[in-house]
């Protein structure tokens, strides 16, 4: 019979199954056994997670098959006379346990994941590294090493920019205000409420770029998965996010006595993405269909969103309800014709 890797796995995993009860029925009792699990997968949690951690402060990619390897030495060292798989269950469990996650944003043969750990959750930190095996070696020595470009073209990429201009206004250092950080603690929970709605399932196909002072940047499409240049489903549910983020700070706003005011500009186009530095490297996005989302904040209105009359079409399509601002004048770009998204889809 010809073994498949699953097989090979399964019987792999028997074998040591066996091994182990055969070893605990006649060396330990019970008692034994379970402070012997307790102590050494309290120990093998701890060593991982720890590992995690430095790599993580050293702002270097981390990948899945090196955190079930530092597993795997921890284990050798510790019974070395059997042999291990670490199976994902076991990463899986590790991640939840640990408030870890993994979020693709960027694929082809390879792909690019997001990793954040609770230790940097409030300093906002995103890390990216290779998830899939031969990603950390392929992505960190071909690229960082040799200091050459990761890049990558997108086609049809939606792009939102969502600033919150009167932020500066309520940014002062004051000895009341602990020079200033309480300002930043409220633009913190802020931008902090807009990462949380990305979580939601149906805005998956978003990607939170950046936030630069009080302006977020996302874009959606930005893979062969959540790119859907049929049915446009990543526009629309960056047309949806957009009002959602409109709606969060009008909650804010009416729990910390407020009056921030968002604008957003959207825009739909080929990007060029790609990894940039070689310490906290960053992925970001470029191109002209960038700066158009950017000047469609940058020119647009208090409380609205503006699109470009490409986003229009796709929109008006599937129900939305916008209103023709008219001709405006764009630095670099010339004359444009620009709309507002009013509402949410209207059902048909
Ligand atoms: N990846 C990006 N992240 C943040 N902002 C971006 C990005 N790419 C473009 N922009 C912004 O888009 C805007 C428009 O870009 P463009 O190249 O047309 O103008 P510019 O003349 O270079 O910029 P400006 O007029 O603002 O000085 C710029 O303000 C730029 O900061």
């Amino acid at each position: 019979m010809r073994l498949t890797l699953k097989n090979k796995i399964l019987l792999f995993k028997e074998k040591n199954v066996r091994e182990l009860a055969t070893r605990v029925s006649q060396n330990v009792n019970e008692e034994t056994k379970k402070n012997f699990i307790n102590d050494k997968g309290f120990e093998i949690d701890y060593v991982c997670y720890e590992r995690f951690c430095w790599v993580r402060v050293k702002n270097m990619p981390i990948s899945d098959p090196y955190i079930q390897k530092k597993k795997l030495y921890k284990l050798l060292e510790m019974c070395d006379e059997v042999n291990f798989i670490v199976f994902n269950g076991w990463l899986q469990k590790f991640c939840i346990h640990h408030d870890i996650i993994s979020k693709a944003i960027c694929e082809k043969s390879i792909s690019i994941a997001q990793f954040k750990c609770p230790l940097f959750k409030d300093l906002n930190v995103l890390l990216y590294y290779k998830s899939r095996p031969f990603f950390f070696y392929t992505l960190y020595t071909t690229y960082c090493m040799s200091q050459e470009l990761y890049h990558e073209q997108c086609d049809s990429v939606c792009i939102m920019f969502a600033s919150i201009p009167n932020f500066s206004e309520f940014y002062v250092e004051l000895e009341a205000n602990n020079e200033g950080v309480e300002c930043l603690r409220l633009l913190n929970e802020i931008i902090a409420d807009f990462d949380e709605l990305l979580s939601e399932p149906r805005f998956q196909c978003i990607e939170k770029i950046k936030s630069t002072g009080a302006t977020y940047m996302a874009a959606s499409g930005l893979t062969r998965h959540t790119c859907d240049s049929k049915q446009y489903s990543h526009v629309t549910a960056m047309a949806d996010y957009a009002l959602r983020l409109r709606e969060q700070l009008a909650y804010v706003n009416e729990h910390s006595f407020n009056n921030f005011r968002i604008r957003i500009g959207i825009n739909i186009g080929s990007v060029v993405a790609g990894v940039i530095g070689a310490r906290k490297p960053q992925y970001d996005i470029w191109g002209n269909a960038v700066n158009v989302a950017s000047r469609m904040d940058s020119t647009g209105v208090l409380d609205k969103i503006q699109v470009t009359d490409e986003v229009y079409e796709i929109l008006k399509l599937k129900g939305y309800p916008l209103t023709c601002r008219g001709v405006i004048e764009v630095k670099g770009k010339g004359n444009m014709v620009t709309y507002f998204l009013d509402n949410y889809a209207q059902q048909n």
